[in-house]
């Protein structure tokens, strides 16, 4: 363990000082590109301006033969389109880190795009380890090439390993942005028995007893991720990050990727992925407050304004911790608000 005066020191001579808040991003989706795809990277100067985040993926989903493409493709990316310019987040999927790509990929990307990158998302991270290795090649590239603002990190949670250090992880370098559950990895590092990108499954379910009469019995389909989610959140939020849903790989049921989606925004997720266009507007609706619900949590502020004592609005009690809950959601409405002039009329900011 790093000590605390030690933990924010830069890692390499010249290196920009470490982050000591996280930038304040919206980062309700983050869009997937397969950058190897001209036809498709036409369109990223379109789509830009509906996400909040553009993720560039050199990693599953591109073909072995096609990473080097994904790379140019990338760097061609960056200067194609002016995310900075419109308050758009640019991420970078790499391989990960036993493969034999990520290091010529962090080494082009830093040095050809450093500036323009905002978060470097990796792969199958096991432990704090992979997060303190890939710290110190980020600060010995940026101080060779002179990148004065230092690129986050972004852990996907995929392995069974990664999962029982996800706490370590999470608060592993002044860098770490946020942890993404990656579904699919995970089901087959588990060895559990699905073909599914995320989502529920018809088999995972509660019974309830026999009845006596012989009518059927009810059942209800439960929550595969539950479990992941939670310890996912709690690091997070313990380690100042953000904690987001990784992919639904179901395009065709957007019903069940907007719950998915929902389960995650309650339990304290800031956005998910986004891999095909009709999923930008259901993380869009999802990942911002219901304005009705921040209309009730204004309420909440202004009948209490110092924060303490105990107040009634509409038979419900509200004390010091409702009045928590309330600013919880007020701020992330006023964070949007402040990004997203259609959200910023829906809440009368
Ligand atoms: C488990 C994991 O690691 S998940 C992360 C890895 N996977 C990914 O990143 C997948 C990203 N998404 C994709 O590659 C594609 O969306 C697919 C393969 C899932 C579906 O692609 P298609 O079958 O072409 O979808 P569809 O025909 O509905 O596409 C409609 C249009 O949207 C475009 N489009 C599809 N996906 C994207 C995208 N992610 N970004 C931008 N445009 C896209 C298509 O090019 C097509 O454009 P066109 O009408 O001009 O031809
Ligand atoms: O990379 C994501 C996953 O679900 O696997
Ligand atoms: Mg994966």
């Amino acid at each position: 363990m790093k000590t605390a005066r030690g933990f924010f020191k830069p890692l390499a001579i010249g290196a920009p000082a470490p982050w000591r808040e996280l930038p304040a991003r919206v980062e309700r989706m983050i869009h997937f590109v397969p950058p190897h795809l001209e036809k498709v990277r036409a369109k990223v100067g379109e789509i830009a301006p509906t996400v909040d985040v553009i993720l560039a993926n050199l990693e599953d989903a591109i073909p072995a033969d096609a990473k080097g493409a994904a790379l140019a493709g990338t760097i061609a990316m960056s200067r194609e389109v002016d995310f900075k310019a419109l308050g758009v987040g640019l991420w970078v999927r790499i391989n990960c880190l036993n493969s034999p790509w990520h290091l010529d990929e962090v080494a082009t990307l830093v040095e050809k795009a450093g500036d323009r990158i905002d978060v470097i998302m990796v792969p199958k991270v096991e432990g704090p380890w992979d997060i303190f290795y890939i710290d110190q090649l980020l600060a010995s590239l940026e101080a060779k090439h002179g990148v004065t603002r230092p690129i986050l990190l972004h852990a996907i949670l995929e392995t069974a390993e990664g999962v029982m250090n996800v706490e370590q992880i999470a608060g592993a370098s002044p860098r770490m942005q946020g942890v993404s559950l990656g579904p699919a990895d995970l089901a087959a590092s588990r060895a559990m028995k699905t073909t599914r990108v995320g989502g529920g499954h018809p088999g995972y379910r509660v019974i309830e007893d026999p009845h006596t009469d012989g009518l059927p019995r009810a059942s209800v389909q439960q929550d595969l991720w539950h479990y992941t989610f939670a310890k996912m959140v709690d690091a997070c939020a313990a380690h100042g990050i953000k904690p987001f849903y990784g992919p639904f790989g179901a395009i065709d049921d957007p019903v069940a990727c907007e719950q998915q989606f929902r389960n995650a925004f309650l339990m304290g997720c800031a956005g998910a992925w986004s891999l095909h266009p009709s999923q930008i507007a259901i993380a869009k609706t999802v990942f911002s407050p219901d304005p009705a619900e921040v209309a009730f949590a204004r309420r909440i502020l202004e009948a209490m304004p110092d924060g303490s004592g105990v107040a009634m609005i509409d038979g419900k009690m509200q004390d010091d911790a409702t009045w928590k809950q309330a600013k919880v959601m007020v701020d992330c409405a006023r964070q949007i608000a402040a990004k997203d002039a259609e959200y910023a009329a829906l809440y009368g900011f």
